[in-house]
C-alpha cells in the first residue's frame, strides 16, 4: 500500500507525510531529499549542476542510503550523515536545476520504486509519475506568503526573501508539479498541521487505513 502526498515547495509535505505515516505505523519517504542529496554532493564536488553525466558518475561513486523513518528521513553517504545539510538555502537555490535532469529523475525514481511497501511517499510527481497506482493521493497547496511565513521560523532569511525564493522554485519545478487527476487537493493555508493530517487520514479508503 502506497499513499502519495505531493505539493508545492514548503506546503507541508514532509510534516504531513510524517504525521500520516506515524498514525498508520508505516515509514514515509521524502523524494525531495534524494534530489537535495544529488545537489549537495554536486556542489561539494564543484560540478556543474546541469552536467548529468558528471553528476550521475559522482552519485554512483558515492552511493547514498535513505533511512525512511516515520519521524523524519535521514540520508547517509558512507559513514557521513547529510540530513542536516540538505535544507540550506544553497541547496534550495540549486536543486531545481538538478531535478530538471531526466537522468537524475530516472536515478531517483529507480531508488523509490525499489523500496518495500507500505509507505507514504512525498514529493512532486509521486502520484503522477512514480506511483500512479497508489492507493490514495493528496496534493498540498498554500499561498507563497503563508509558506514563506512558516519557513521563516526555520531559516535566517526574512519573509520577502524566502517568498521570492519559493516562488522561483515553484516556477522552475512547474513541469513535474501538477496534481494527479485523482488526487485530493488540500489548501493548507487556513489549517493547522494537525488539521491537515486529520483531513488526509479521514480521506483514506478503508482498505488503505487498515493496511
Ligand atoms: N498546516 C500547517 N500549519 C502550520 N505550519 C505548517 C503547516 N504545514 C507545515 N507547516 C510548517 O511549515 C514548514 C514547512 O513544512 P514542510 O517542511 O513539511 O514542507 P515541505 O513541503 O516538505 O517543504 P519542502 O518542499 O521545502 O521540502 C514547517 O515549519 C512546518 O512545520
Ligand atoms: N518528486 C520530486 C521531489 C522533489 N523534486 C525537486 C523539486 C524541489 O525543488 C526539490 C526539493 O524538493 P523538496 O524538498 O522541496 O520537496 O526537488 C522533484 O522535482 N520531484
Amino acid at each position: 500500500m502506497i499513499v502519495t502526498i505531493d505539493g508545492v515547495a514548503a506546503s507541508g509535505k514532509s510534516s504531513v507525510a510524517s504525521g500520516v505515516a506515524r498514525a498508520l505505523g508505516i515509514p514515509y519517504v521524502s523524494s525531495g531529499l534524494l534530489y537535495r542529496t544529488a545537489t549537495l554532493l554536486g556542489l561539494e564536488a564543484g560540478l556543474e549542476l546541469n552536467d548529468a553525466t558528471a553528476l550521475l558518475a559522482h552519485l554512483r561513486a558515492n552511493p547514498l542510503r535513505l533511512e525512511p523513518r516515520a519521524k523524519g528521513n535521514r540520508v547517509w553517504v558512507g559513514e557521513r550523515e547529510l540530513t542536516a545539510e540538505l535544507h540550506s538555502s544553497r541547496v534550495d537555490a540549486g536543486v531545481s536545476r538538478v531535478a530538471a535532469l531526466p537522468e537524475v529523475r530516472a536515478w531517483v525514481d529507480a531508488q523509490l520504486r525499489a523500496l518495500p511497501e507500505p509507505f507514504v511517499a512525498e514529493g512532486r510527481d509521486m502520484g503522477t509519475n512514480v506511483f500512479p497506482h497508489a492507493g490514495a493521493k493528496f496534493y498540498l497547496t498554500a499561498s507563497p506568503r503563508v509558506r514563506a511565513e512558516r519557513r521563516a521560523k526555520e531559516r535566517p532569511e526574512d519573509v520577502p526573501a524566502i517568498e521570492a525564493a519559493l516562488t522561483e522554485r515553484d516556477r522552475l519545478d512547474t513541469v513535474q508539479s501538477a496534481p494527479a487527476p485523482d488526487a485530493r487537493v488540500i489548501d493548507t493555508g487556513p489549517l493547522t498541521l494537525d488539521e491537515v493530517i486529520g483531513a488526509v487520514l479521514s480521506e483514506l479508503p478503508e482498505h488503505v487505513s487498515r493496511g
